[in-house]
């Protein structure tokens, strides 16, 4: 590489979700600008295994660890796990996450967003005011869905409006147990049973493309440099950004900004490793300190999932459905899947666990609501399947997931209060970090996540769903979980039955957040603070647990640094 040829306007680094809507956006916004994307993976942009999503499976499962467009972010021991490791899959290629995730497509409750709006300290995460980008990212499935929550002519094309053979028995036993139908949970209400959207494109009758980020935002005039990792950032003495030191020891130089897009795992240590973050931990593996920012690297957290396997009476209705069999236009060009049931859990039951975990004081003033007990926040999301996802040979060797015999429920905990973070092993880019999310380490989080559980289990033994039901299908004992015996879960399960399977089969579906939060590490902008020239914008940046899938709000954030970065906010973009 030439001299010249080192030095651009802006680098944006991590080629993920994220950094490919920003340096697109830049490259289109700013024309004249030299921008240049570095990602550490490969460009399989159109392989076949990342525009297919019914390949998601092979992509991300823990059988395909050594799988090189996916990286193994697994955890420290959990204590409220059994102490296991949880399996943290990213993506390690052109498009990040978003070329290996299940696609869902999802936004969060208002009261999410400005419960995040008031810890980065600006109205601009509002769901009002993310709105017009929410719009602006999609060309939304349902034509008839209103124009004022709904765009038609954005980059990432959704699909949705499924009807599979199980759809109306499970809105019926739903709203037996008081879950009414959301006919649209984009509106900033997400609670109720919705259907499901997904950002897949429909490519014929029989198929459907992932919308992944590189494949629906142009890079044409981007320079893009894959295989290529960032170690550090480069800071001069007057704490201006000037550049990026790459693992195999090169230096690029950026003549405005870098931003930093790296993900929840990755950017905190790399800020870290260029010396800004907690000076202790700095200190301990002898980096020079640049800034002391004791915020970088803390407060992560993640969505926490355990998912349960029901027998069929009879496989031969063929309501239980291979995943391969659902690529048809009545099923949505979709995944076997086709609602969420967001629920809120009444605050009489949450507050004696806030307040037993000190969250909340007997005494409290009414004003000082706290954030989990406002309106419109959902605790938990509970998504049946009509295939048996994640099951696997070791622990479920009587589910054969081509034959129809099972359908599966997740349990997803929306909002955890459980904080953890990312530290060092060494000062070197080759190691990866500790990664310590803390899972269910607070009363209220261990609360949150049974009653998931038990709700799954009592719309599973609800009629007219329990009529086609046989039983939960538990794992068997096996070396893997200490040859425990796991009794069927049922809907008279105790507490302590659901909690014990809790700790040994809860994991991520790789939603970790936080790390890098607004208000605390970035002002109201991005901006890392004490640095000029610097900016992160991944899932690292979020305040606050969002009660919802992530991806589709970090590809909107995306749009709005991009829109910072030029100039342009409150522009209405027409691309
Ligand atoms: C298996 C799986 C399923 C999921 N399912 C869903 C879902 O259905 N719906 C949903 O909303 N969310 C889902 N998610 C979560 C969602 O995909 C992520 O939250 C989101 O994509 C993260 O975006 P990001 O920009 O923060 O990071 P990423 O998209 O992960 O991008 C980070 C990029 O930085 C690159 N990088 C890392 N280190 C370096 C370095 N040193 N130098 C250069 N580049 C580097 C990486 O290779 C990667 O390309 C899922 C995630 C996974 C893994």
């Amino acid at each position: 590489m030439t001299a010249e040829s080192s030095v651009f306007d802006y680098i944006i680094v991590g080629g993920g979700t994220a950094g490919v809507v920003i340096a697109s956006r830049l490259s289109t916004y700013l024309p004249t600008s030299r921008v240049l994307l570095l990602e550490a993976g490969p460009d399989a942009t159109s392989h076949p295994s990342v525009t297919n999503p019914i390949a998601f499976p092979g992509l991300s499962s823990a059988e395909f660890q050594g799988n090189s467009w996916t990286v193994d972010h697994s955890t420290v021991p959990q204590e409220h796990c059994n102490n296991r490791r949880i399996f943290n899959p990213a993506g390690r290629l052109l498009s990040g996450s978003s070329a290996i995730n299940v696609g869902i497509w999802m936004r969060a409750s208002r009261t999410d967003y400005s419960l995040i709006a008031e810890k980065a300290g600006h109205e601009r995460f509002t769901f009002e005011k993310l709105l017009p980008y929410f719009k602006r990212l999609e060309t939304h499935w349902d034509k008839d869905a209103e124009l004022r929550y709904h765009g038609f002519e954005g980059p990432i094309h959704t699909l949705g409006g499924r009807k599979y053979p199980l759809r109306e028995t499970i809105q019926r036993s739903a709203e037996v147990l008081g879950h009414h139908y959301n006919p649209d949970a984009m509106k900033g209400d997400p609670t109720g049973l919705a259907d499901m959207t997904q950002c897949f494109r429909a490519a014929s009758e029989s198929s459907s493309e992932r919308q992944h980020s590189s494949r629906v935002y142009e890079l044409s005039g981007v320079h893009v440099m894959c295989d290529t990792p960032v170690a550090r950032i480069l800071v001069d003495t007057s704490k201006r950004t000037t550049g990026v030191e790459l693992v195999d020891g090169r230096k690029l130089y950026a003549s405005r900004e870098v931003v930093l897009s790296c993900g929840t795992q990755k950017t905190p240590q790399i800020l870290m490793l260029s010396g800004i973050g907690p000076k202790d931990e700095l200190s301990k593996h002898n980096i020079p300190i640049i800034i002391d920012s004791p915020a970088v690297g803390q407060n992560l957290f993640d969505h926490s999932a355990l998912t349960l396997y029901f027998a069929l009476k009879n496989p031969k209705q063929g309501l239980g459905l291979p995943f391969e069999g659902t690529m048809k236009p009545e099923y949505g060009q979709g995944m076997p899947w086709e609602f969420n049931i967001f629920a809120n859990i009444p605050a009489s039951t949450l507050e004696p666990k806030l307040a037993h975990d000190g969250l909340i004081s007997a005494s409290r003033d009414k004003e000082e609501l706290h954030p989990h007990l406002r309106p419109q926040r959902c605790h938990f999301l509970n998504f049946p399947f009509y295939f048996p996802i994640l099951a696997t040979p070791s622990y479920n060797p009587s589910i054969n997931p081509l034959t129809g015999t099972h359908i599966a429920i997740t349990s997803l905990h929306l909002l955890p209060l459980s904080r953890g973070g990312i530290s060092l092993h060494s000062a070197s880019a080759d190691d990866a970090p500790i990664i310590d999310p803390r899972y269910l380490s607070t009363t209220t989080d261990r609360y949150i996540m049974r009653t998931a559980v038990q709700e799954a289990l009592a719309l599973i033994s609800t009629p007219p769903l329990s009529n086609h039901i046989l039983c939960e299908t538990p794992p068997i004992p096996s070396p893997l979980n200490n040859n425990t015996i796991f009794p069927a879960l049922t809907a008279t399960s105790s507490d302590d039955e659901v909690d014990a399977r809790i700790r040994a089969y809860v994991q991520t579906i790789a939603h970790p957040m936080g790390t890098c939060a607004l208000g605390t590490v970035l002002d109201a902008e991005f901006r890392v603070k004490g640095v000029d020239g610097l900016r992160v914008c991944d899932a690292s940046v979020f305040p606050e647990p969002l009660g919802a899938m992530p991806s589709l709000t970090i590809f909107a954030l995306g749009e709005v640094v991009a829109d910072l970065i030029a100039g342009r906010e409150g522009r209405e973009s027409k691309l």
